[in-house]
């Protein structure tokens, strides 16, 4: 068997006539031409990217944003950086010095437009959003080549907990497709860069033990949504060497995503349309540990900081590696209802309550000692003080835009 692929070459060399060999280089020749000059594989993105990337001059603009202010400073490659988290995890991060590339698909899940206001800050910012799907590999390692980036926060997924009931699919192609395709890249980059990652406190599913801890069985999800994130913390066990999970809870604040309760609560209110308090068995009362944005930001900076690169690549470790989920919540649940007192209060407007039965997760409570101890995560902001910041910005985003949009049709 050694010696078969030996003796078929020194069999089959010799005996080429002039005719066969030409006809062979001609066939080479042709491969190499249609490997060459054929279209990169497939993407969901495909149709669009000739349109939204690619080029000198965008190569360069990566190169720019990309750039720290000092060899001190990282190079951040934020995905979903058009999104509620990633927008503001982005600007943090190029305000104290880092570079920063982001990347979005600016999907139509909710309002595009508040994703193109997010990205117009973050240009004003000088961050550069690339328009593009994660699932894109060829955009994905170009990124890679054009940028040493040290490292990588993947913010982009599908969210939202109910929507999986309408459109389950998009949460495979986001949270597990998308996720897998970011890890692999990650994976093949040279240098490597470490890795944090959002998860969600959605992953506790019907847990009854309180306060939420990292160590807690995470296997009875009671959503699509929560079993993507379950299955993206043990992807990244299973394809990276590093990695850093966020469970974040229930995140509002500025520039928050309207498919969210607080959000179109807000607008329900506002507009004298009733809105629905879930509630759970025997006229129980759903709970969350609402987080403010700008305490879940400092928690992400912690994990950006203290993330190590890979200990190894080609599968093999030369190191321990640094494995990592921690809770980002806030530490004190409050109940649907009072959230919507306090929109009440602020807005000065009385909502219209029904209040339907609903398959949600009845409260969730986050144990943070372990974000506290290793990245000094210390959540500030207690939901009246966050909710009258967002309410401020809303009634500020949405009346200058209304105007706007009156204007424009006048
Ligand atoms: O913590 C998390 O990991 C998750 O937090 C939120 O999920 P959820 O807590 O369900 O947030 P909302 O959809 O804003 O709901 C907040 C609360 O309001 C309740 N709710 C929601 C909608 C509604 O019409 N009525 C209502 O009472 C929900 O049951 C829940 O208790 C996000 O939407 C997820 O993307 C995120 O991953």
């Amino acid at each position: 068997m050694i010696d078969r692929p030996i003796y078929i070459h020194r069999r089959i060399w010799p005996n080429y006539s002039a005719t066969k060999l030409f006809c062979y280089t001609i066939s080479a020749a042709l491969i190499l031409f249609l490997i060459f000059h054929s279209p990169p594989p497939q993407t969901p993105s495909d149709h669009r990217r000739a349109a939204t990337y690619g080029g000198l001059n965008w190569e360069k603009r990566v190169i720019t944003s990309a750039r720290p202010r000092s060899h001190h400073h990282l190079s951040v490659l934020v995905t979903g950086a058009a999104g509620f988290v990633g927008s503001h995890v982005a600007a943090a991060l190029k305000r104290r010095g880092d570079g920063v590339v982001g990347l979005d698909n600016f999907n139509n899940y909710y309002d595009p437009s508040l994703k193109r206001a997010r990205q117009k800050n973050l240009e004003r910012e000088g961050v550069f959003v690339v328009e593009g799907d994660i699932n894109d590999a060829v955009l994905l390692n170009k990124l890679f080549d054009i940028v040493a980036f040290t490292h990588v926060v993947h913010l982009a997924a599908q969210a939202g907990v109910r929507y999986a009931m309408q459109n389950p699919g998009s949460y495979v192609h986001s949270n597990i497709a998308g996720l897998v395709s970011v890890f692999e890249a990650c994976k093949l980059a040279n240098p490597q860069p470490s890795i944090v990652w959002a998860s969600s406190s959605s992953v506790y599913g019907l847990n009854s033990k309180v306060p939420f801890s990292e160590k807690d069985k995470t296997d009875s999800p009671a959503s699509l949504y929560a079993a993507t994130k379950k299955a993206g913390e043990e992807i990244a066990h299973t394809i990276l060497h590093s990695s850093t999970g966020l469970r974040f809870f229930t995140v509002y604040g500025p520039w928050g995503r309207p498919d969210m309760a607080y959000f179109f609560f807000t607008k329900h209110i506002l507009k004298g349309k009733p809105i629905s308090i879930f509630e759970g068995p025997n006229h129980g009362s759903v709970a969350r540990d609402f987080t403010f944005i700008d305490d879940i930001v400092k928690g992400c900076l912690g994990a950006i900081d203290t993330a190590q690169k890979s200990t190894g690549s080609g599968g093999k470790k030369k190191g321990v590696a640094q494995l990592r989920v921690f809770n980002l919540g806030n530490t004190s649940p409050v109940p649907v209802g009072k959230l919507v007192s306090i929109l009440e209060r602020l807005l000065k407007v009385k909502a219209k309550r029904n209040v339907p039965r609903n398959g949600d997760v009845l409260f969730t409570h986050a144990n943070i000692s372990y974000a506290q101890k290793e990245l000094r995560y210390e959540p500030v902001t207690d939901l009246q003080t966050g909710l009258k910041k967002f309410v401020n910005w809303y009634l500020d985003y949405y009346s200058v835009n209304g105007k706007m949009k009156k204007k424009n049709s006048s």
